[in-house]
């Protein structure tokens, strides 16, 4: 069953087209991530699914009609990447605020447990953290008992523990049988919840498939290290020189780590880290 569709969808902002004729089936079940660097359109595409932008052109079905509608809207949930909450509501109240909008929600209590937000409840929101101000935003996306949610960057600016917990959270939701259609930069969230990604870049839908598949498409790692002179080594797909250091890029480190210290020259200060998404996706470009 479709939740939610996307037929030959174009977006124009003035002269930018921020989507080029995308086509995305939402079926029910499962958590689907949207990945692509910045600008790419996946807001734009998040805000034309729940109605809160018409397209420019094509189509665009939320339960089977018009996404405006108010009857097809209170079946969703959404945080958008940015939320303004009512600095003098206390954290309770937002959350009982927000029920009153929906024929059916979850009890206060038991959903700020699961964002591990009861220890604040009573707290107006102008008081709390940033990170507790994005977990609250986030949990108003459940209140209504939504069949579909859409998270846009949901855990943007949250530290690793708090991190962890929304993905219980959103984790939760999708094996009691909910839609969650989540963008993000991070690799390692997509990769934490997501079943289907679909790559987003220039306003086109670049892919759409596995984790595994996509994580072989854009899972770039840089190995940075001193080096004098270093030979060309298989699988770099990318080589950049800042502040005396070398950086490699490739889709396996392990193997070039490996291939390099075959070649038996000498380095130190070795150090492996993931790419930024946005690296990734130069990286593939240029190669
Ligand atoms: N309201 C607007 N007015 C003008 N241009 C816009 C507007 N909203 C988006 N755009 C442009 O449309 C393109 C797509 O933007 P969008 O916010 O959908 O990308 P995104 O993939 O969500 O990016 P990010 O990861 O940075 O949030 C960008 O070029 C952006 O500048």
């Amino acid at each position: 069953m479709l939740l939610a569709r996307t037929v030959e969808v174009s977006r124009r902002y003035g002269e930018t087209l921020a989507l080029d004729s995308v086509s995305l089936d939402i079926p029910q079940g499962g958590v689907l991530g949207l990945l692509g660097p910045n600008g790419a359109g996946k807001s734009t595409l998040i805000n034309l699914l729940v109605g809160l932008r018409r397209p420019t052109s094509g189509t665009v079905e939320l339960f089977g009609g018009d996404p405006r509608k108010p009857e097809n809207r209170r079946r969703i949930g959404m945080t958008p990447q940015e939320t303004g909450l009512p600095a003098t509501l206390r954290v309770r109240e937002c959350v009982e605020f927000v029920a009153q909008h929906f024929p059916d929600s979850v009890p206060p209590a038991a959903l700020l447990d699961r964002f591990g937000l009861t220890d604040v409840a009573r707290r107006q929101t102008g008081g709390l953290s940033g990170g507790q101000k994005r977990r609250l935003a986030v949990a108003l996306a459940f209140v209504g008992k939504p069949r579909l949610v859409f998270l846009d960057e949901p855990t943007t600016g949250l530290d690793v523990q708090a991190r962890r917990a929304l993905w219980d959270a959103i984790q939760g939701f999708s094996q009691d049988g909910g839609t969650v259609v989540l963008t993000s930069h991070y690799l390692e969230e997509i990769e934490a919840l997501a079943d289907r990604v679909v790559v987003v870049g220039q306003g086109r839908i670049l892919a759409d498939d596995t984790v595994a598949a996509i994580r072989s498409m854009v899972g770039i790692h840089r190995v940075s290290l001193d080096v004098a002179d270093l030979p060309e080594l298989p699988g770099v797909v990318g080589v950049e020189q800042a502040d005396g250091r070398t950086s490699l890029l490739t889709p396996d480190a392990d193997q070039l780590v490996r291939d390099l210290v075959q070649t038996g020259v000498p380095f130190h200060g070795l150090q492996v880290q993931p790419t930024t998404l946005e690296e990734a996706f130069l990286t593939l470009t240029k190669a």
